[in-house]
């Protein structure tokens, strides 16, 4: 029998966005069921959300990306988790397969998708820091393991993307990268304007140099 494939959709203020997202998931023989995860939003997420299909969870509070993820990985059951951001452009049934069938077919524990071919200052970002990538299919028992050991998980926002990569790291994952052309996502400042944005993103890199110096005194700590 085939593995159980829960998609989850982490969303925060994305009404405009996420039906485009959910639509393509809809679409593939291999996805069971998908799960947005609204993350406190103030706009229609979870309507639209709803309205194209998909299960909804809510939180009436803003947590941040981990919380949503980890909130999703633990209200939902299946064999393998595809992680996929709300504001992707160009997303293709194809693409959503070529992140799910290693992982499926167990040639690999984690996949790690790569903006390539598309937009150049989001193929940049992703050649720059690859392991940010949102795009992954990962088995569920890599979530169930890093949940054990890493009881803060879920308050380091943007840091999710490092904690999984550490993760694969120290459980000797199987790791595959998959490129996906011309796929790329609407940036912070196209979403929110550019002093808005900048300072957004502000915020992400400061989740994730804090998710560094975390990582850091866990290793100091052994
Ligand atoms: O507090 C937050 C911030 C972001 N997100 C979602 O996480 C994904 C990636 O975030 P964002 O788009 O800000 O990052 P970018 O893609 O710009 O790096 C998107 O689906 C967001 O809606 C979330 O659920 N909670
Ligand atoms: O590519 C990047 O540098 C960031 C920021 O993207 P934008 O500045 O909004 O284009 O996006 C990635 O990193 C985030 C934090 O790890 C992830 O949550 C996103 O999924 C990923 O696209």
């Amino acid at each position: 029998m085939k593995d159980k494939v829960v998609c989850l959709i982490p969303a925060y203020n994305e009404e405009e966005r996420v039906g485009a997202v959910i639509d393509v998931v809809k679409s593939s023989k291999l996805i069971d069921e998908i799960y947005v995860i609204d993350d406190g939003s103030w706009d229609k997420t979870s309507e639209v959300a709803e309205k194209k299909g998909a299960h909804v969870l809510r939180l009436f509070q803003n947590m941040g990306k981990a919380f949503a993820i980890f909130y999703g990985v633990e209200n939902t059951q299946s064999d393998i988790v595809l992680m996929l951001d709300a504001d992707l452009i160009n997303l293709k049934v194809k693409d959503v397969e070529n992140l799910l069938l290693p992982v499926l077919e167990d040639r690999a524990d984690m996949t790690v998708g790569v903006f390539s071919e598309g937009r150049f200052s989001t193929d940049l970002a992703q050649k720059i820091s690859p392991f940010l990538s949102g795009q992954r299919a990962i088995k569920r028992w890599v979530f169930d393991k890093i949940l054990e050991s890493k009881k803060d998980i879920k308050d380091l926002g943007y840091a999710i993307e490092i904690i999984l990569t550490e993760y694969a790291k120290k459980l000797k994952l199987r790791v595959e990268t998959v490129p996906l052309p011309q796929v790329s996502h609407v940036m912070k400042e196209e979403k929110l304007g550019f002093l808005k944005g900048a300072q957004h993103r502000m915020k992400m890199y400061k989740e994730i140099l804090k998710g560094y110096v975390n990582l850091k005194k866990s290793r100091d700590e052994g």
